[in-house]
């Protein structure tokens, strides 16, 4: 049963910790999250704040303000640099703490400045976080972040990680809902497969517009290939050029709405998109950290299954994926996992 759902602990703050909680996501995230934003206007949430020690002083400015909203759901704020005293029985980790990639630079870049965040942020939720824990990574690379994490935790089942492909699946909707007229909530059964990377698949072939199939609603192959699939895949960096920065509401809107499907479950006749461990499905190797489309009930998520994949889906996943295949030697070599 999932934590926001078990009747025993219902009026029990969820206890959630936020790391990177004074950067750019942090300023919207914290505050999406002490409103009520993800579990409902009913349910306090306690919040456990991980920062660097040199951030520590910008941190408790965030947390001034957070007193000054005065949320009738925010049951406490604890902040720290020691992950082991701020994961101590959290019931959801958000692993949004890494360095942003700056112009010019992919994902990949990443690798190793990220990594070894997650190796001892993973050894941490391992020994002290709460047996229903459930992690959600932000933080770039997402997927391999992810993988780092799970990897360095072996007492607590693989399925509790995720990596965070929401966002993109989000942009996708949006994308779709702009070419076709139709309002978002018309858009559904969307799907983004692999890495969250610029080798992302957006799939429209299962996606619908009012319940019409998505591609017979666009009647134009030549914009899903030159112009929707890049994009969404390439928004991240449209948007970095664009803001100087990288993108932070939007990424802490995702992170709530993908944390609130996964611990609330997913809206009947829809799925989401998650990146979670790979059990083999369609072809990808199992133990990978890829998106997927997926439902989700009570805490629990599955992989949507029996979907028909073409040959020009085929070809995009499976670049995908062996970019992740890649991204896993690497942190392979750097002794990550
Ligand atoms: N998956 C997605 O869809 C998505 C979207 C947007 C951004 N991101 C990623 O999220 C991450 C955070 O982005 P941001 O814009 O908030 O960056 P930011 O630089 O504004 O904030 C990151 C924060 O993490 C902190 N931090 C660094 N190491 C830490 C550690 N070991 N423990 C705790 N905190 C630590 C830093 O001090 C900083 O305050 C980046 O990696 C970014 O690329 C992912
Ligand atoms: O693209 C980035 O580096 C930031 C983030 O992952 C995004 O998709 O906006």
């Amino acid at each position: 049963m999932s934590p926001a759902t078990d009747p025993a602990r219902d009026q029990a703050p969820l206890r959630i910790a936020v790391t990177g909680a004074a950067g750019q996501i942090g300023y919207s995230l914290l505050f999406r999250l002490a409103s009520g934003s993800l579990l409902g206007p009913d349910r306090p949430v306690e919040l456990r704040l991980l920062e660097i020690e040199p951030a520590l002083k910008a941190l408790e400015g965030v947390v001034m303000e957070l007193d000054d909203c005065a949320f009738p759901l925010l049951a406490g704020v604890e902040t720290g640099s020691d992950p082991r005293k701020i994961f101590d029985g959290v019931n959801l980790a958000l692993l949004v703490g890494a360095r942003p990639r700056g112009p010019g630079m992919e994902r990949g870049d990443l690798l190793s400045a990220n990594g070894a965040i997650f190796t001892e942020q993973g050894k941490a939720l391992n020994d002290v976080a709460a047996d229903d824990v459930r992690i959600g990574v932000t933080g770039n690379p997402a997927n391999t972040n992810a993988l780092i994490a799970l990897s360095n935790a072996p007492d607590i089942p693989k399925e509790r990680f995720s990596a965070l492909t929401r966002l993109d699946h989000n942009r996708a909707i949006s994308q779709l809902a702009a070419k076709t007229g139709a309002p978002v909530t018309d858009i559904t059964h969307m799907t983004i497969w692999g890495n969250h990377s610029a080798t992302q698949y957006p799939d429209l072939f299962h996606a619908e517009v009012g319940g019409r199939n998505a591609v017979e609603a666009v009647g134009d192959q030549a914009w899903i290939e030159n112009t929707f699939i890049p994009t969404v895949a390439k928004r991240g960096a449209a948007i970095i050029e664009a803001r100087g920065s990288s993108s932070a509401a939007s990424a802490a809107n995702a992170t709530v709405d993908a944390a609130r499907d996964w611990l609330l479950g997913s809206a009947e006749d829809d799925w989401v998109s998650m990146a979670v461990v790979s059990d083999g499905s369609y072809g990808v190797p199992e133990g990978l950290v890829s998106s997927f489309p997926v439902t989700t009930k009570h805490g629990e998520w599955t992989i949507v299954g029996g979907l028909e994949i073409d040959d020009f889906s085929r070809a995009r996943i499976d670049a995908s994926v062996a970019e992740l295949v890649e991204e896993r030697d690497a942190v392979v070599e750097l002794g990550l996992i």
